[in-house]
């Protein structure tokens, strides 16, 4: 079974149809990238995936069961978390505080434990911190514990973001656009690091312009234009796909890009 299964999502704003019956899936273990020229509808499909657009039609299943239109909290609780296109960490709070941030979501106590400090809000809140010492170790992000958010390297505040993503608990992290602003350096960096994730057995779901991230990383891709899918495939398949290359041309093509971007 599926982790992620997209049947046919649309979606419609005033008179422009978006969207319209994408339908794609994401394996356990796999990274996806969904891919497409400026316009296409990459970042709706994430919003509609994520709960910040209702869809008009067409359903998402997660782990088998049907999350469209749920509010983004309750998706983040079903598994899927998500990063943004523009960096959105606390600055001023430490890296394990931005950490401890995403863990919350899972943290079982009550109101009344918080005000008294109970001995059950003081295990919870140890074991939350151990893990999230434990996570940013095992992301290579250990030495930066202490250090806050805005004084981290740029590359380095991307993977403190995905960090967060991973602490919910997500069993699917959707990236949006994690290279962009990124020189050449960072994105190869960047590489390494989602490999690295999919490694410790995370499911990844990306949206990408850097076509060289794109064709290293991804097992499958799908490609999106005018709101429709046009393609999925293998890298290779995708790279020669005459169909993608068409709605490339604007910019000389999927490999040219690749080649820019490399
Ligand atoms: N909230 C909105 N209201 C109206 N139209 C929208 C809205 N969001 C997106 N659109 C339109 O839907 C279409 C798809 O946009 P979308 O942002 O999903 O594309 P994209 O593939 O993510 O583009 P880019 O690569 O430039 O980020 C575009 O024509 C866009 O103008």
């Amino acid at each position: 079974m599926a982790l992620l299964k997209v049947n046919e999502i649309t979606k419609v704003f005033g008179g422009l149809i978006a969207v319209e019956d994408v339908s794609f899936e994401v394996n356990q273990g796999e990274i996806v990238s969904i891919i497409g020229p400026n316009g296409a509808g990459k970042t709706t499909i994430f919003n509609m995936l994520t709960g910040v657009y209702k869809v008009n039609k067409g359903t998402v299943e997660f782990e088998g069961k049907e999350i469209q239109n749920k509010a983004p909290r309750e998706i983040v609780k079903a598994g899927m978390a998500r990063t943004f296109q523009n960096i959105r960490l606390f600055p001023t709070m430490r890296v394990i505080e931005n950490v401890l941030v995403g863990d919350h979501i899972n943290i079982q106590y009550n109101f009344l434990d918080l005000l008294f400090r109970t001995k059950k809000f003081r295990k919870a809140e140890k074991e939350a911190a151990q893990k999230a010492i434990d996570l940013l170790e095992s992301l290579e992000l250990g030495d930066q514990i202490n250090n806050y958010a805005k004084n981290l390297p740029y590359g380095m505040q991307r993977k403190l973001e995905i960090a967060r993503a991973i602490a919910t608990n997500a069993k699917l992290i959707i990236l949006d656009e994690p290279a962009a602003g990124m020189n050449p350096q960072e994105s190869e960096e960047l590489m390494k690091f989602i490999l690295k994730l999919r490694q410790n057995g995370h499911t990844i779901l990306l949206i990408e312009h850097d076509m060289s991230v794109v064709m290293n990383i991804s097992d499958r891709i799908y490609v999106i234009d005018h709101g429709r899918k046009i393609a999925e495939g293998l890298p290779a398949e995708i790279a020669r796909d005459a169909q993608v290359i068409r709605a490339y041309l604007g910019s000389g093509g999927v490999e040219k890009d690749a080649e820019q971007d490399a």
